[in-house]
């Protein structure tokens, strides 16, 4: 385990995380439309298990490689931008420390070209 994994409360800080997250996406009329027919449930669980895994905590990812997911999604830059912005605001609400909130956001535009424009 990692002092980032510890920083954003372990699993249930992360799955608290995540809801507060998919919230802020349900509310953003620009990318909501991607999710309308997207079983929500099952997107928490397999965030909350990525990014779990991601920051070291002792989760394994179930789900699709993230190329796979988001082929032929035509994700812009811009909604890349949204998506993180929505994170943001979570991670905020949530009082998630700020450092370890730009370590997770670094974390997560690392992957940034497997997902956008696909
Ligand atoms: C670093 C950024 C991102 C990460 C880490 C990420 C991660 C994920 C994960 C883990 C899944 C579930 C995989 C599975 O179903 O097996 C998923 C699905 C999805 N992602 Fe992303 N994503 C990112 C960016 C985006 C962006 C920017 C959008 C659109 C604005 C988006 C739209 C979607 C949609 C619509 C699904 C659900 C597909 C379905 O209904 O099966 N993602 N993403």
């Amino acid at each position: 385990k990692t002092e980032l994994y510890s920083a954003l409360g372990e699993e249930a800080g992360i799955s608290r995380l995540m809801e507060t997250f998919l919230l802020e996406i349900a509310a953003d009329e620009r990318i909501v439309e991607h999710f309308i027919d997207t079983d929500i449930e099952r997107l928490h669980r397999l965030l909350t298990e990525q990014i779990c895994e991601l920051v070291g905590g002792p989760c394994v990812y179930s789900g699709e490689d993230m190329v796979t997911v988001h082929t032929g999604m035509g994700i812009s830059h811009a909604e890349f931008n949204a998506l993180v912005e929505n994170l943001m605001t979570a991670m905020d609400a949530e009082g998630i420390p700020v450092g370890a909130q730009n370590q997770l956001l670094a974390l997560l535009a690392e992957m940034h070209p497997e997902v956008v424009k696909l």
